[in-house]
């Protein structure tokens, strides 16, 4: 890291740049460096498709190299950008040397499965890895906490409940955590019949109560899948047995999440919804920078609710907990079979409830195929990937013809 004066010049690289968290994270920069909290500069910008943004962002930050995983659209990015001396790529491969370059700090804000390879690129090379990706996490939890170990990095959590986890979790006295209790909002359904969620739209299934965020993790927060998935994010981010993990519905997503120790202390972290808080706490951490986002107002709160999660109208959150307990390949089926779901379900191809019976026909179905004990290397995790995502395309193509 290059350093002027006593402060540190970070470099940065956002993978994943034009999505929600990408450009929350942008944002969190600008507002830092206008401040004169921040130095930094822009190393690589990463996206799926949307070439007009990532230009857009590229015009505004001048990082060194922007690239597009999809192969398809390296013409147009390459046309978008002629003449401003920003180097351009294309597909996976291009993503994955974005990862490379040699930035500090790596923001992982790619959805799904699709952020592994380059999030494991960059931890492997000793970058600090703010992560958002948790996808990655519940698929291959072991290989990238190896590969951020191994390359000498920090973890930095960026998803809100275990972003708020770690700013309050003892690390040098984990056994005196007798447990993490991660707050969930109940999504836009979490007062509605099983019935009427079985007619719920994309459209509804995306309105979420309080964050705006993409369409994949908004249907996530839906079915609740998005909690089950943190519950097993939050057993590879932190020393604690997942049976002293539990779940709490709280609707007004203030209180990010809590430890409680042996002593009966319960530690939060609070805070208005908004990704930026999260974002500039990995970005200076251990110290502080300001971020844009709204103060809480507890007057204007006024209440803070709680209930306890209804796993017969939310099964994927019992899913979650079954994959968790069988281990080996279970979580990375279930995450694969969910990615699956969800897109089927966002392009009108399976009804909302269908994600997660879909879901656990895979997992009941690969139970019974019997896969390996421990995941320990990329290959089994991909094979396990590809098998699952195999088969909940079967179940989506099944229900279409019925
Ligand atoms: N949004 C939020 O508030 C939160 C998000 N997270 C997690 O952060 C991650 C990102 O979420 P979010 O920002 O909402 O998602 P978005 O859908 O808004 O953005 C996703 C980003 O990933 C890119 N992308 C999509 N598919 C691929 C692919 N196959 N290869 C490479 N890049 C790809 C998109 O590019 P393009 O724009 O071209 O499609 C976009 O830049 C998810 O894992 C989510 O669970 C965690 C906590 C909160
Ligand atoms: C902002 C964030 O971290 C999301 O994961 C959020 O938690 C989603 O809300 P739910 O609590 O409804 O899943
Ligand atoms: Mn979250």
């Amino acid at each position: 890291m290059e350093t002027r004066g006593a402060r540190a010049r970070r470099r940065i690289t956002i993978l994943g740049s034009t999505g929600s968290i990408g450009e929350s994270t942008l944002s969190v920069l600008e507002h830092a460096g206008t401040l004169g909290e921040a130095d930094f500069e822009i190393v690589a910008l990463t996206a799926n498709r949307n070439v007009e943004k990532l230009a857009e962002q590229a015009r505004k930050f001048r990082p060194e190299f922007v690239a597009v995983a999809d192969a398809s659209m390296g013409d147009d990015l390459k046309a978008a950008l002629a003449g401003t001396g920003i180097e351009t790529g294309a597909g996976e491969a291009a993503v994955e040397e974005a990862a490379l370059r040699d930035a500090d700090w790596v923001m992982a804000a790619i959805v799904g499965a699709a952020g592994l390879k380059p999030t494991l690129k960059a931890a492997a090379r000793g970058a600090d890895i703010a992560l958002a990706n948790k996808e990655c996490l519940v698929c291959a939890g072991e290989v990238v906490t190896k590969a951020i170990r191994e390359g000498g990095g920090a973890l930095l959590p960026v998803d809100s409940e275990h972003n708020a986890i770690f700013q309050v979790f003892d690390f040098d006295q984990p056994e005196r955590v007798s447990r993490l209790i991660l707050t969930a909002s109940g999504g836009p359904f979490r007062t509605w019949t099983r019935e009427a969620m079985g007619e719920a739209t994309p459209a509804q299934a995306v309105a979420h109560p309080n964050w705006s965020m993409g369409a994949k993790i908004s249907v996530d927060s839906a079915t609740m899948m998005n909690k089950g998935l943190e519950l097993i994010e939050a057993a590879h981010i932190f020393p604690v047995a997942h049976e002293k993990i539990e779940i709490l519905v709280h609707p007004q997503s203030v209180i990010h999440s809590m430890v409680e120790y042996v002593d009966g202390s319960v530690l939060a972290q609070l805070g208005t919804p908004d990704m930026r808080t999260p974002i500039a706490t990995t970005l200076a951490w251990p110290r502080r920078t300001p971020s844009p986002s709204e103060q809480l107002n507890f007057g204007k709160v006024s209440k803070l609710t709680f209930e306890d999660p209804d796993l017969v109208r939310f099964p994927a959150l019992r899913l979650a907990r079954e994959a968790i307990s069988a281990g080996g390949i279970m979580p990375a089926v279930l995450n694969a079979a969910n990615e699956i779901a969800v897109a089927a379900f966002l392009a009108g191809g399976i009804k909302f409830l269908d994600i997660a019976a879909i879901s656990e026909q895979v997992l009941e179905r690969t139970g019974r195929l019997n896969g390996p004990a421990s995941l320990s290397t990329l290959e089994e995790v991909m094979d396990a990937d590809a098998n699952a995502r195999a088969m909940a395309e079967e179940c989506v193509a099944a229900r279409a013809a019925a």
